[in-house]
């Protein structure tokens, strides 16, 4: 280990990471190569990669598909507040898994998780739209932690970092104006008041402005930003929710937004896929890549937020009640609001976060999809899974849910 990694490493908060006796590799493993295509032998292993917010719904999924995709892995730290008992079972061949439980709001700490990588994938985040979390810790998270994950690399000689952003960077805005099959150059009026929204586009453009910023070493760091929209797959909490709420009421749902709002949405696999893709090509191509944002997006079909849920859960039983919305609009927006109001009401004795409230049902509402080429054209981005895969595999995670 480097002397900069050993000073980084007296302030590393590593409480959760693997020993070296429990270091995952293909030795202890007895792995037979067979499970996943590994490290190609001709394939020089010299990469660190750290991935913050590993341990989430994508974060899981970029774990597994770094592991499968890119050969020059050395070393893999995932970094994340809260550690999954997954990562202890991760088929990781020869790759050195490093458990890193950290906070991104405290500078140490993401310096500790830096030092020494090659290549950063920050994800970590508070995807809080329900309420949760304060506005003021939605910021503190999203947007100091970018700050910090930017001049630690800054810092320790980082020069490759790909941020999750998401479609909220642009819409639908406060004013609901629809985004019908926009790019990344279509003129949109982007003006968030929600507390997300708004700490995602700060960090996106931190992220973005960071780019080109000289680190240690005297090279330029390089950054992206992918924004994905609305991420579906194996670990999608929502869709949980939306399916034990179903089952709740007798295997029904009730359609609530008329099924002519599109939403654009797309499979956690090819989300993974696009930022170990974006993250390898960032480096053949800085001048084209840097400082750019790519929205990501696949095959799957666009719907109303109801209708594509029901892809999933009518397979598993569940039936949406209505052709049209099964109450007027007015009564949702009151209700909305009322929910909003109850849960102001109710804070100081617990949390009431329905999936109801202002915010989620102006989303629910408003047409947002995109169709773009931009990720195509610069780092040749291609879906890895079709939509009847993604469909297929997500259908199968849905049905083990409740099993
Ligand atoms: N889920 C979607 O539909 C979607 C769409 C577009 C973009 N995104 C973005 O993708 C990223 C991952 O989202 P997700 O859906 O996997 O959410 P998630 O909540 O499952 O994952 C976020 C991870 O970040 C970790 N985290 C939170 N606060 C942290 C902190 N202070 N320090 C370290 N780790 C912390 C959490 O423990 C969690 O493991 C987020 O940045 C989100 O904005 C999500
Ligand atoms: C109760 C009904 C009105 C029901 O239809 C509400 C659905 C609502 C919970 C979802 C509708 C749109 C979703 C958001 C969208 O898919 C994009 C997002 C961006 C991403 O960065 C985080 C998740 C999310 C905000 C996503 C959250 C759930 C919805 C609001």
């Amino acid at each position: 280990m480097g002397q900069e990694e050993e000073q980084a490493e007296g302030g590393r908060c590593v409480t959760g990471r693997l020993a070296p006796s429990r270091q995952v590799s293909s030795g202890q493993l007895g792995h037979t190569g067979t499970g996943c295509s590994m490290a190609d032998p001709a394939q020089t292993q010299e990469l660190v990669y750290l991935v913050t917010g590993g341990c989430g719904f994508l974060g899981e999924h970029v774990v597994q598909m770094l592991l499968r995709r890119e050969p020059r892995l050395r070393e893999l730290r995932v970094f994340d507040l809260h550690l999954s008992p997954w990562l202890e079972k991760l088929d990781a061949g020869p790759v050195r898994v490093t458990a890193i439980q950290g906070d991104v709001t405290q500078a140490h700490e993401v310096e500790a998780a830096v030092a020494g990588a090659h290549v950063v994938i920050h994800m970590a985040g508070l995807v809080d739209v329900f309420g949760r979390a304060s506005s003021e810790t939605i910021h503190m998270v999203n947007v100091e932690g970018t700050r910090n994950v930017i001049e630690a690399c800054v810092r320790w000689g980082t020069r490759f970092l790909v941020y999750t952003s998401s479609m909220e960077v642009v819409g639908p805005n406060t004013k609901g104006h629809p985004f019908y099959r926009g790019n990344e150059d279509t003129p949109y009026e982007a003006v968030h008041a929600h507390p997300y929204p708004c700490s995602k586009a700060l960090a996106e453009r931190l992220v973005l402005e960071a780019n080109g910023r000289e680190v240690r070493g005297g090279l330029p760091l390089v950054t992206c930003a992918l924004r994905p929209t609305g991420i579906y797959g194996e670990g999608h909490q929502i869709m949980r929710d939306f399916y034990r709420q179903g089952l709740r009421l007798g295997s029904r749902l009730f359609r609530v937004v008329p099924a002519s709002v599109e939403h654009g949405r797309v499979y956690v696999g090819n989300v993974a896929w696009m930022h170990v893709l974006a993250a390898q090509e960032l480096e053949r191509r800085e001048g084209l890549m840097g400082g750019q944002v790519y929205f990501c997006y696949d095959s799957s079909p666009y719907k109303s937020y109801e209708d594509f849920n029901m892809e999933f859960l009518g397979p598993c039983g569940v039936r949406l009640v209505g052709t049209r919305p099964v109450v007027p609009s007015w009564l949702l927006v009151l209700l909305a609001a009322l929910n909003a109001l109850l849960q102001w009401l109710l804070r100081p004795l617990l949390l009431y976060a329905p999936l109801l409230n202002p915010y989620t049902l102006a989303m629910a509402k408003t047409t947002f999809t995109v169709s773009t080429t931009k990720a195509q054209q610069h780092f040749g981005y291609e879906p890895l899974f079709s939509w009847e895969e993604s469909r297929r595999r997500t259908i199968r995670w849905v049905q083990a849910t409740e099993g």
